[in-house]
């Protein structure tokens, strides 16, 4: 098994006092692995995102990526790291190719016009390059934030909901470039996606969190099993729906 790339340790959030929507969460991610993080609406699966990524500080519990601490090191820590979301969008009023030069330039990416027209073309959306990025269709802007993400030829990305939008062949198309990236390069992932299709062809390790509580971790075929479900999207309903008392098997016990 490779080494750890991110490390959190009893990690906690509160946006309001002593209302944690990130509660007492421990984890880790290694180098090439692709991790689920699931878990129903409000379950505080971006406000993790958005921890790693330094956009919010933790109420208490460590971060460590790289071997770094966060948010101290975020500098070093975000050159070697990016985020994509179907959610987060670039500047509505510059150009698909201004947006991504600019990305570019701030990364200090060589030859940004070569690597700009190879990623756009792997995500299909080359023809785009000229248009303001108000006007693209919610698959489109999907796609170019992946774009902007993979500029900095990342180790490891932060995958928000990254297929939400797109229509079942894109979706497909990112679900495979995604596979190669780790295959090719060795990238790790944490991917977040209401599509259980999404997690089992993507992911290795899957997190469910509700709560802000880590209630089940495993393989997705491990948790299938043990849970004596027929499939994934099975276990997400009944994980999101039932008591924690009903669910032998998860961990963390929770105060409902
Ligand atoms: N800036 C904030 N201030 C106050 N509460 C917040 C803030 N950001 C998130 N929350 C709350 O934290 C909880 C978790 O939100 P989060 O967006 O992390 O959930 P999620 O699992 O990503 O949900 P979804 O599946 O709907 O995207 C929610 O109850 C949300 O209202």
């Amino acid at each position: 098994m490779g080494e750890f790339v991110i490390s959190v340790e009893e990690l906690r959030k509160e946006f309001l006092r002593d209302r944690p929507v990130v509660n007492g969460l421990s984890f880790s991610l290694r180098r090439g692995e692709a991790l689920g993080l699931l878990g129903p609406n409000g379950a505080g699966k971006t406000t993790v995102i958005h921890l790693l990524l330094g956009l919010t500080t933790p109420t208490s519990g460590k971060i460590t990526i790289f071997g770094l601490p966060m948010p101290e090191k975020r500098v070093e820590v975000l050159e070697r790291l990016n985020f994509a979301s179907a959610y987060a969008l670039l500047p509505s009023n510059l150009t698909v190719r201004q947006n991504l030069m600019t990305f570019a330039r701030l990364y200090g990416v060589a030859r940004p016009r070569e690597k700009i027209e190879r990623l756009l073309s792997e995500l299909e959306i080359g023809p785009r390059i000229d248009q303001v990025t108000g006007q693209l269709s919610a698959g489109e802007a999907a796609r170019l934030s992946l774009c902007k993400a993979l500029l900095n030829e990342p180790e490891i990305l932060l995958l928000d909901e990254p297929t939400a939008g797109l229509d079942p062949d894109i979706a497909d198309k990112v679900r495979q470039l995604l596979r190669r990236l780790r295959a090719e390069r060795g990238i790790a992932m944490i991917y977040t996606s209401h599509n259980m299709r999404d997690v089992e062809e993507v992911c290795d390790r899957v997190l469910f969190l509700r709560k802000g509580r880590l209630l089940v971790e495993g393989s997705p075929e491990e948790v299938v099993r043990s849970f004596r479900c027929e499939d994934l999207e099975k276990l997400f309903i009944q994980l999101a729906r039932e008591r924690k008392q009903d669910l032998p098997g998860a961990i963390s016990e929770e105060h409902e």
